[in-house]
């Protein structure tokens, strides 16, 4: 598998503070998790990767540039309703009118809410709300979906929905990395894991190797909930 991100000495630091601490790598797998302790900097590398932060050193380098989106643990929404929410993403990545309405339409569809389209959207449940944040970037048919605890705020009931739509990307193609808090959900959706603790990267891993023999005793640590 040819990468199709590179990260190259890739450095974080906020007021003195290390925060990634020169991550090279490459990513190829299809799902790769991001996980370890609180701190460790999974969701800062998501922001690095993602560009909403700006390293302090180093790259990231997409080979060919591929359509991104991103996911966060609470999704903002519009005040208005859940069909415009999916609207206005559309409208901003320059989609034309006619086309705009069938792929709303369809991605709410994808995502189990059809029929609240016309309901505000702030009005829903958390749940909900994440699913219309996944119709809005499913409407735009991303090539690589960042997702930063996607369901660390949701009930069980809800988690599992988010990640049945979370594995509908993943059948479509679309690339994943995401991080969780969730070890039944990183063994259920991971191809790859990559296990982060205080700014660096410990393990890279396929998700088999990893849960039958951790590298690093803080993974080991990690896996058996023993972490402080
Ligand atoms: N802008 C910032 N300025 C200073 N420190 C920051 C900044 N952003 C994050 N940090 C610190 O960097 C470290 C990594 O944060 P980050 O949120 O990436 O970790 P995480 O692995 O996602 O943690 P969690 O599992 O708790 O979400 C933390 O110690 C955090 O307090």
């Amino acid at each position: 598998m040819s990468a199709f991100l590179r990260l190259e000495a890739l450095e974080l630091i906020e007021r003195n503070h290390h925060i990634v601490r020169g991550i090279t790598l490459n990513f190829a797998a299809p799902r790769t998790l991001i996980i370890g302790p609180n701190g460790a900097g999974k969701s800062t590398l998501l922001r690095l990767i993602h560009g909403l932060l700006k390293p302090s050193g180093g790259t990231v380098q997409w080979p060919q540039p591929l359509r991104q989106a991103m996911v966060f643990q609470r999704p903002v929404m519009l005040r208005t309703t859940v069909f415009k929410n999916v609207l206005y993403g559309l409208k901003l990545a320059g989609i034309k009118s006619g086309e705009r309405e069938r792929r709303a339409n369809d991605a709410l569809e994808r995502v189990g809410l059809a029929h609240l389209g016309t309901r505000p959207a702030r009005v829903l449940s958390g749940g909900e709300q994440q699913r219309v944040a996944l119709a809005r970037v499913w409407a735009l048919n991303p090539e690589v979906l960042l997702l930063d605890e996607p369901t660390a705020s949701l009930d069980p009931a809800s988690s599992r929905e988010v990640e049945r739509i979370i594995g509908e990307f993943a059948s479509a193609g679309t690339r994943l990395l995401m991080t969780t808090h969730n070890l039944g959900q990183t063994r259920r959706l991971a191809d790859e894991i990559l296990y982060l603790d205080d700014g660096r990267v410990l393990e890279q891993a396929s998700a088999t190797d990893f849960f039958n023999g951790p590298r690093s005793a803080s993974a080991g640590a990690f896996i058996r909930g023993e972490m402080p």
